[in-house]
């Protein structure tokens, strides 16, 4: 199987990055936008001003808002925000080619990893996912980067690879579909309980123990949901665990470096352009947990917090209250 020409369905920061990759060496690459303004910049200025500020893009990205423009690509690379990837993928023609998800999130109605989602949606595409700690502004200036892409179909997941991989843009295959989904949604909510700490002024000590223990919750669920060890110890699960709980780049550390600030959540989350992906993956990744007995004190801190149920200070005194257990617990 040979991949050639790629197109990136989501002109956000992440999928501009990608068309990016994609466009290396004067690659035609096609990039479907929603927003006709990103449209226009990319093909007039080869810039994406409203969501990769200051980045010249490689001229050989074409943007587009039609899906009929995208017909002759042999693969999609879907970079929609997780809760809008089903209706996207629904207004398009589902194509019968390799869709390479690379969006970070639960679906909130029915509780599905997004690869479930675009088999549901897509039933005759071959689905992979491409997950890893990667910053879109990194990627786009071409810093060195190593992603995980996870694929059923050793053959597809190759010729993926064969077509991404690039020297600064490393790709590491994997079967385990779900594992490699579970750590990218995980962790964005495990960033917005150490951006509180952060925020709060809890120091480094409580930093490292919140993604310490927050990384064996997020083995506990990828376990749960078939998804191996290994491959959450890996770049898509504690690869982007320590990336997103460490920096301000991340919009999801941010957010909760603000709510840790005392700044009111309704506001931070009203008419923000931009996604912090963890406040929507929150309240269903809980659900899930409670569903399933899977023990997930931490994100379920973070929803009380989101959802206004509590405090900062008494969140904290409850979770310092807890009796330590076991560490392989
Ligand atoms: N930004 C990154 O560094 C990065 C890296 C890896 C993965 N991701 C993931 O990629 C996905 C997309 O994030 P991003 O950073 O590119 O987005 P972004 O925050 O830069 O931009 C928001 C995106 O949401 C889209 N959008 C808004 N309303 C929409 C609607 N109703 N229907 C469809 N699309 C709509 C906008 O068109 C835009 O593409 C997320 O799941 C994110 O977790 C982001
Ligand atoms: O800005 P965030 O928090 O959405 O994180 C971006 C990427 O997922 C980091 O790998």
């Amino acid at each position: 199987m040979t991949i050639e020409k790629l197109a990136v369905i989501g002109g956000g920061a992440w999928g501009t990055a990608l068309a990016q990759v994609a466009a290396q060496g004067g690659r035609e690459t096609m990039l479907w936008a929603l927003e006709d303004d990103v449209v226009t910049a990319v093909n007039r200025i080869h810039e994406n001003p409203i969501y990769l500020k200051g980045i010249k893009l490689d001229p050989a990205i074409r943007a587009t808002s039609n899906f009929s423009d995208l017909a002759s690509a042999d693969a999609w690379l879907v970079v929609t925000p997780a809760q809008h990837m089903r209706a996207v993928l629904k207004r398009s023609p589902c194509p019968n080619m390799p869709l390479v998800l690379c969006s970070k999130g639960i679906e909130e109605g029915s509780g599905k990893l997004l690869h479930e989602v675009a088999h549901e949606v897509c039933p005759t595409s071959p689905v992979a996912v491409l997950s890893g700690p990667t910053f879109a502004h990194e990627v786009a200036t071409g810093l060195p980067t190593a992603v995980t892409l996870a694929c059923e179909d050793k053959e597809v997941g190759d010729a993926i690879r064969r077509r991404i991989n690039l020297p600064a843009f490393r790709t590491y295959l994997t079967d385990d579909v779900a594992g490699a989904e579970v750590g990218g949604a995980v962790k964005n909510v495990l960033a917005i309980a150490c951006g509180v700490a952060e925020g709060r002024g809890l120091g480094q000590n409580a930093r490292a123990a919140l993604i310490a223990r927050g990384f064996a919750e997020m083995i506990r669920f990828g376990v749960a949901m078939g998804g191996r060890r290994e491959t959450l110890a890996g770049l898509s699960g504690l690869g982007d665990l320590v990336l997103t709980c460490s920096s301000t780049s991340s919009r999801n550390f941010s957010l909760g470096v603000a709510i840790g600030q005392g700044q009111n959540i309704a506001d931070l989350m009203r008419d923000r352009r931009t996604v912090a992906e963890g406040a929507h993956t929150a309240p269903v990744l809980n659900r899930i947990a409670i569903e399933r007995g899977i023990d997930m004190p931490l994100v379920g801190a973070v929803l009380d917090l989101l959802e206004g149920r509590v405090k900062i200070g008494e969140l904290l005194e409850t979770l310092l209250s807890r009796p330590p257990g076991d560490e392989e617990d």
